[in-house]
């Protein structure tokens, strides 16, 4: 069995300064989890390092680099999930750390349970050695910009101090457009394993507490080796009401390709609640796809040695894992 990683960046609207940027990230991303791969290493391992390796990127909506909360905090969810045995590992509302992915995975391996949330997730990292970081160290110029304008635009639009509905749970999609960069990948092995994993800060001026779908079974993720596996992004609400990422899968058992099935869960999110998002998936049999009902989604996989890449719909770069890994300065 030929292995095959796919990874993504977030969905949403990614301007053209961020282009680069954000493609630089996805392809070190895939080029890490496709080394990992190509080793002999185990689907798990590739997605886990592959995410780890976003969440150090500011680039993204994740680990450092996270968009901030209500008060201008960092608070992340994350899940990786075994397609084996459909083991997994959630966090969520963590803070003061900057590899969510790796707790998920000690979630995962190391308790009987499979989701730790808010300070017992803490409490678990100390317990585990992870290592703790102040805060700050988790937000990056960008998303404190963007919190701060996001501020103004609330205050702007809504003059009377009345209690007004937390704005990121409506699912408005031009508002949800603004806020990106949750990473994601999945990877099919070569004993024929698939695994998923996902790592985001969530939406910005979220409620503290608020957990996504980045956290959640079905919604940010799953994997099952008898399908394939599938990490999204997106409006969370919106995601968890259709439970996007097993219901792309469902689709696939019934028989779709995988990017008829990406497209059929995408397009039911978008007609039955308004959501917008992207997803990324690969079947057992390696076949892949990335799409999105965003504008943008940063996307890239490797292959038979071949790394595509793409940010808009229908774009799709390739070149050689060689050429990519000297683009990339390695
Ligand atoms: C706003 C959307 C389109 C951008 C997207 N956000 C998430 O994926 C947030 C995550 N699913 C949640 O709800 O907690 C991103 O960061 O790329």
């Amino acid at each position: 069995m030929k292995p095959v990683i796919v990874v993504h960046g977030g969905a949403g609207r990614i301007p053209q300064e961020r282009e680069d940027g954000s493609r630089l990230g996805v392809t070190r991303a895939a080029l890490k989890g496709h080394s990992i791969l190509k080793r002999g290493g185990s689907a798990l391992d590739a997605v886990e390092e592959a995410v780890a390796i976003m969440e150090e990127d500011p680039q993204f909506n994740a680990g450092i680099g996270s968009v901030l909360n209500e008060k201008g905090e960092v608070e992340m969810d994350a899940i990786i999930m075994d397609g084996q045995n459909l083991g997994s590992g959630a966090v969520s509302a963590v803070k003061n750390i900057v590899h969510p992915i790796k707790l998920s995975r000690l979630v995962m391996e190391k308790t009987n349970h499979m989701l730790l949330t808010d300070q017992g997730a803490l409490d678990f990292a100390r317990a585990m050695g992870v290592p703790e970081v102040p805060g700050e160290k988790l937000i990056s110029d960008r998303s404190l910009e963007r919190w701060k304008e996001y501020l103004e635009t609330v205050s702007k639009a809504t003059p009377t101090p009345v209690p007004v509905p937390n704005p990121t749970l409506t699912p408005n999609p031009q508002e949800v457009q603004k806020d990106l960069g949750t990473v994601g990948a999945v990877a099919v092995d070569s004993t024929g394993n698939v695994a998923c994993a996902t790592s985001t800060g969530g939406l910005t001026n979220k409620r503290v507490g608020r957990v996504g779908d980045s956290a959640c079974i079905g919604c940010g993720g799953y994997a099952d080796n008898n399908i394939g596996a599938v990490s999204t992004t997106g409006h969370g609400e919106s995601i968890m009401k259709v439970v996007l990422a097993r219901l792309t899968l469902y689709h696939m058992e019934q028989g779709m390709s995988p990017g008829d099935a990406a497209d059929a869960a995408l397009n039911s999110m978008k007609t039955r609640v308004e959501g917008l998002g992207g997803l990324i998936v690969v079947s057992n049999s390696g076949d892949w796809a990335a799409r999105f009902s965003t504008e943008n989604m940063s996307w890239a996989t490797v292959k038979d040695d071949q790394l595509h890449c793409g940010i808009s719909a229908g774009e799709i770069r390739t070149q050689s894992v060689e050429e990519a890994l000297g683009s990339i300065g390695s």
